[in-house]
This record gives structure tokens, C-alpha cells and sequence, in this order.
């Protein structure tokens, strides 16, 4: 059996069409909002919040059924209407113009799944089960956002910081690699999550000795 492959895709600025305004359309419009993607939904009846959508102007809405033109420009298209017929038209148009497209009552119409997703500033965690239990995914999701909090957002911003300040003055890459595993060990996770108020200042103090110490600095510096 052939896998899918995931990957994290830019639709900043691309076309999506989600075909459906019931609750599994608001999920998916609600995890594409982030993305700055131009969303138009497409369906005779919303939920509330999609509505609030519209009315803040986050997303295009036409109240009526789907139409074939409606896709033709988009990159990527949700077909999330409850008319199982409705929803196969949606995949067949797609297909014609070689567009993503996730049917949401039916996998074997999805050229992509959508996973189940938590973030922590940018820190993507996301479980597939490639369709095979919806709800295993979303309780594994559940699981480990108790696991990783918000420490990691700062740890994270952090390790940026620090990154480019490594890559930037050390020139031995044994020596890169090890500082750069060295700032997300657990020890610097604990001070994010304890002290997130003096976890940058302690974390580039650190780094400051361990060049002093090991040395490896670019000429010049
Ligand atoms: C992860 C998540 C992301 C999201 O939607 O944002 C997502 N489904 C979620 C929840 C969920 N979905 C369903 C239930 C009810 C319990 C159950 O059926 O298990 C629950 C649980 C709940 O709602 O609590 C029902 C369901 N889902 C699909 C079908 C069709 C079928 O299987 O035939 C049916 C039957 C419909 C019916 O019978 O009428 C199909 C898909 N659902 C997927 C994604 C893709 C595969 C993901 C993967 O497993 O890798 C795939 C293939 C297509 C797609 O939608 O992309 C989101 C969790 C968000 C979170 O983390 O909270
Ligand atoms: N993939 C998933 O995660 C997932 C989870 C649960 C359910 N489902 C499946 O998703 C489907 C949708 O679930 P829901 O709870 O959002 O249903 P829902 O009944 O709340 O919403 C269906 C929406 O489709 C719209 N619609 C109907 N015909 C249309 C047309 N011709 N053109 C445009 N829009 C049209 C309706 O106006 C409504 O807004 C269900 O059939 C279910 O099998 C998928």
C-alpha cells in the first residue's frame, strides 16, 4: 500500500474553495484561517460562526449550492456538504483541473487528509492515521498537548535566537551541532517552562561562556 506524505504547504495569498457550511466545514475553515489563504464557502445554509467569518470579512461567501465554476480557480478545494453525490461531483471537477481536493465523507476522494493539528507558536504537532481512525488521531492530539505546553513556543523563539547567533560565530560544525542540541535539552525547557521571564537572558549567558570555553570562533570575532 502506497503512503501519503505529509508536508507543511504555503497557501499565503492561493485560492481555496470549502464546498459545505456545516460543523466539519467550520473545522476545516477555522485551521485554514491561520494560513492567509483567500477562502470562499460555498453552501445554502452556515454555521454561526461562519457567518461571524463572513461578517469579519475573513472569508467570501455565496449562500447557494455548488456550482462547477465555482472550483475553477482554486488551488485547493474541501467538499464538506452532506449529499455524498454533491460531494463526488465536487472531486470529479477537481480532478479534471489537477486541483487538491479532500472529500470529507469519503478517503478515497482525498488527494490529502487533514490531520489532527495543535500548535505552539511555531511548533506544528500533527497526527495522521492516513484515515484509518479520525478519533485515535484527535486522542493522540490530546495526549500530547498535555505533554507539550506553551514552554516550547518560548524555547523555541529562543533556539531561533541562539541558532542564528551560533551559526553566525562558530565555525566547527561538531562543535555548531552540539551547542544546537545542547539549547533544547531538558534542562532549558525546565527554565522555559519555571522562568519563562529570565530564560532568554540565562540561555545567551550560557551561550557566551560555552564559546569562551570551547572556542571555535569565526576569525574576527
Ligand atoms: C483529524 C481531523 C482533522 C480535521 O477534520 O480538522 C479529521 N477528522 C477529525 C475528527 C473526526 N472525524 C470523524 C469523527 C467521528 C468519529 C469517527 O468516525 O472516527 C471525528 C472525531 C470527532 O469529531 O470528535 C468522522 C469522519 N472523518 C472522516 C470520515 C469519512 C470516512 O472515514 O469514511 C468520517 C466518518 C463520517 C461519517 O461516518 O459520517 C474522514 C477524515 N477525517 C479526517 C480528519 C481525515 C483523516 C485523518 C486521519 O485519520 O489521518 C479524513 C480522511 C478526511 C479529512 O477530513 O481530511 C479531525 C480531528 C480534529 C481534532 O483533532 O479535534
Ligand atoms: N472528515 C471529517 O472530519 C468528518 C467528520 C464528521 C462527519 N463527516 C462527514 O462530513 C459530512 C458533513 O458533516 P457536517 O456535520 O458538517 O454536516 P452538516 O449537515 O452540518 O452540514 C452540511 C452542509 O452542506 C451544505 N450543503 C448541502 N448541499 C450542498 C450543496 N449542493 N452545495 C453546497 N453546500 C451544500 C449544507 O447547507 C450544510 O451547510 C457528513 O456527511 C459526514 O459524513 C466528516
Amino acid at each position: 500500500m502506497a503512503h501519503s506524505y505529509p508536508m507543511m504547504v504555503d497557501l499565503n495569498e492561493r485560492n481555496i474553495l470549502v464546498v459545505g457550511g456545516g460543523k466539519v466545514a467550520e473545522r476545516k475553515i477555522k485551521s485554514l484561517l491561520p494560513t492567509g489563504a483567500h477562502i470562499t464557502v460555498v453552501s445554502p445554509a452556515i454555521t454561526d460562526e461562519i457567518r461571524r467569518y463572513a461578517k469579519q470579512k475573513r472569508i467570501r461567501l455565496q449562500l447557494r449550492n455548488y456550482q462547477t465554476e465555482d472550483g475553477a480557480e482554486c488551488f485547493l478545494i474541501i467538499a464538506a456538504t452532506n449529499q455524498a453525490l454533491v460531494n463526488l461531483q465536487i472531486y470529479e471537477d477537481a480532478q479534471k483541473r489537477k486541483q487538491w481536493v479532500n472529500v470529507v465523507d469519503q478517503p478515497s476522494l482525498c488527494n490529502f487528509t487533514v490531520p489532527s493539528v495543535f500548535k505552539r507558536g511555531k511548533l506544528t504537532i500533527s497526527v495522521s492515521t492516513e484515515g484509518a481512525s479520525p478519533s485515535l488521531a484527535k486522542q493522540i492530539r490530546h495526549d500530547l498537548e498535555s505533554r507539550y505546553g506553551d514552554e516550547y513556543e518560548l524555547l523555541l523563539e529562543l533556539s531561533q535566537e541562539l541558532r542564528s547567533r551560533i551559526q553566525w560565530e562558530i565555525d566547527d560544525p561538531k562543535m555548531r551541532y552540539q551547542l544546537m542540541k545542547d539549547i533544547v535539552s531538558d534542562k532549558w525547557i525546565e527554565v522555559c517552562r519555571l522562568r519563562p521571564n529570565l530564560a532568554r537572558q540565562e540561555m545567551f549567558t550560557w551561550l557566551e561562556d560555552q564559546i569562551k570555553v570551547k572556542g571555535g570562533a569565526k576569525c574576527g570575532n
